[in-house]
């Protein structure tokens, strides 16, 4: 098996040669998560502000709100940690070093994890098997994930769906919960 770094950002690339497909399968993917159980049942949602290469997530982020849910996004920190902070507002994020919109860092605002009903998981491959994950290689998730009790869905386009995973799974990776698929709903609780 060729190694992680080198598989990831192959992955990458080709993810940046299918953007039009992943744009194309956000609203069916979105559909899906909004007509899921786990959505009614959630009323904190912690999702990201999408880049590059990932599903879009504006719509997403506007749907939960007008449903009346609390959405928070993450705010990356020092040693490779992160926060979920409640969204200010496309005009209020600040941009982080990595180029990501972030909600400014208040300590008191802080969303205590066992308050996030359902997290939805950014990634760039998710295996079909057991729904692992590989994300950009940060590790924040896999560290957020490891104590984390909640519910954890992807919206995860043909491009980022394998049959089992092709890069290395490791002790410390957190399968998800509910991958939402153009072939539909896989779950694996
Ligand atoms: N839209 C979105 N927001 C997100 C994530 C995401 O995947 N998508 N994250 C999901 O985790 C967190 C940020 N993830 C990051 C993951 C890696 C690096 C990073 O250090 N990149 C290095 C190269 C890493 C390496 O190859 O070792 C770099 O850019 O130099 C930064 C942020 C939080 N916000
Ligand atoms: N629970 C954890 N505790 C400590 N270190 C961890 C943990 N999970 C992952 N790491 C470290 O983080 C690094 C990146 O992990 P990995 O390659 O799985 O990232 P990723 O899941 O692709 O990225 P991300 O979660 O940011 O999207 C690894 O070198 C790993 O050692």
């Amino acid at each position: 098996m060729i190694n992680k770094k080198t598989w990831r950002q192959a992955q990458i690339q080709r993810l940046h040669t299918h953007q039009e497909e992943i744009d194309q399968a956000a609203a069916p993917l979105i559909t899906q998560l909004i007509t899921s159980p786990f959505w009614a049942q959630a009323q904190t949602i912690a999702t990201t502000v999408s880049g590059f290469g990932e599903v879009p997530t504006e719509r997403l982020i506007n749907l939960a709100r007008t449903s009346g849910k609390t959405v928070v996004i993450p705010r990356t920190m020092p040693q490779r940690q992160m926060v979920f902070l409640p969204d200010p507002g496309p005009e209020h994020r600040i941009i982080s070093e990595f180029g990501i919109p972030e909600p400014a860092f208040d300590p008191a605002a802080v969303v205590d994890k066992a308050n996030i009903d359902l997290i939805i998981v950014p990634g760039i491959a998710f295996s079909q098997d057991h729904g692992w994950r590989l994300g950009f290689g940060g590790g924040y998730y896999d560290r957020y994930l490891s104590d984390y009790s909640g519910t954890t869905c992807a919206l995860v386009p043909d491009a980022m769906l394998f049959a089992s995973p092709e890069w290395t799974v490791e002790a410390f990776d957190i399968p998800i919960d509910h991958l939402i698929t153009t072939k539909g709903l896989m779950s694996f609780e």
